[in-house]
């Protein structure tokens, strides 16, 4: 009777038990699930002027927000000609929230916002590949291409962004092929080095694309790449894709990548945009 009476109790508290972590459990998963939607992954968007972040800016809210956006601007003092300041944008993608932090005249004043951007989960690197032969309106003197590898550079190995995965998007391809083939600004007057550039081995050309434009993009993508190479001990994730901005469905499709890429999924689109 004893030994029956004990039994059911034991029984009884591995019932409990059993019940109970099924319910944790469950609230676990509840929560992560909640978190999932209600939590903002927030991106951090950076770019040299006129790379086409706004632009971007403008794909997501026009494509994700129309009901959900909101959008917030603060203004940085500094001492440069344009303003700069950073402007964030909510919006949803498939029930995950979204906070994109859009910083203006980064160069300038990086010191004062680095740090604030504690709970990014991606930077978003925006570089105008047209840029090549241009040089930029703050002196009239810089290279527009190299100012945008000498920004990189200093985003890459800045202390405060040193863990998250970066992803460079090399804008204006459609500017860039135009340019290219037009044949009047040659690459090589501005990168001398290009003249002997060779495309490496995974390098494909996207159907019907004229060889000298798949060079000149390669040779860009390469110099961003060497940049993310160099000295890096960690494991640290550095996405190079071509895109054009004013491609509505080519930021969808990028926007899609990321948001697998978050969320530990493996994008069947990724073809699309990776060069890896
Ligand atoms: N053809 C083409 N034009 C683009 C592309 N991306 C941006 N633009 C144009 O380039 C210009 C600059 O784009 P913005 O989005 O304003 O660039 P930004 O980086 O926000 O510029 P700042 O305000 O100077 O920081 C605009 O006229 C855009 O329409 C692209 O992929 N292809």
């Amino acid at each position: 009777m004893n030994m029956g009476c004990l039994c059911s109790k034991d029984q009884r508290i591995e019932k409990a038990r059993k019940e109970s972590n099924k319910m944790i459990n469950k609230q676990l998963q509840e929560d992560k699930h909640n978190n999932q939607i209600t939590c903002p992954r927030q991106l951090l968007l950076l770019g040299a002027d006129e790379s086409g972040q706004r632009t971007i800016v403008n794909q997501m809210r026009c494509l994700h927000v129309e009901r959900t956006a909101q959008e917030k601007i603060h203004y940085i003092q500094n001492n440069s000609k344009k303003a700069s300041g950073v402007s964030e944008t909510f919006f949803e993608v498939d029930g995950i929230h979204f906070h994109v932090s859009n910083v203006r005249g980064q160069r300038y004043e990086s010191r004062k916002w680095m740090r604030c951007f504690a709970d990014v989960w991606d930077v978003i690197f925006v570089v105008d590949s047209s840029s090549y032969d241009m040089v930029m309106q703050e002196d009239s003197q810089t290279n527009g291409l190299q100012e945008a590898l000498n920004l990189f550079k200093i985003i890459w190995n800045n202390r405060w962004l040193r863990t998250l995965p970066v992803w460079v998007l090399l804008n204006k391809q459609d500017l860039l092929a135009e340019k290219i083939l037009e044949g009047k600004s040659k690459m090589e007057e501005y990168f001398p080095e290009f003249a002997h550039y060779t495309m490496p081995e995974f390098s494909t050309p996207v159907p019907g694309e004229d060889l000298r434009v798949t060079r000149a993009k390669y040779f860009i993508h390469d110099e961003f790449l060497k940049i993310s190479a160099a000295g890096q001990l960690d494991e640290r994730d550095c996405h190079l894709v071509f895109t054009c901005a004013v491609d509505t469905e080519n930021i969808r499709l990028f926007f899609r990548v990321l948001t697998d890429s978050q969320l530990g999924r493996f994008s069947t689109l990724r073809h699309l945009f990776f060069t890896d």
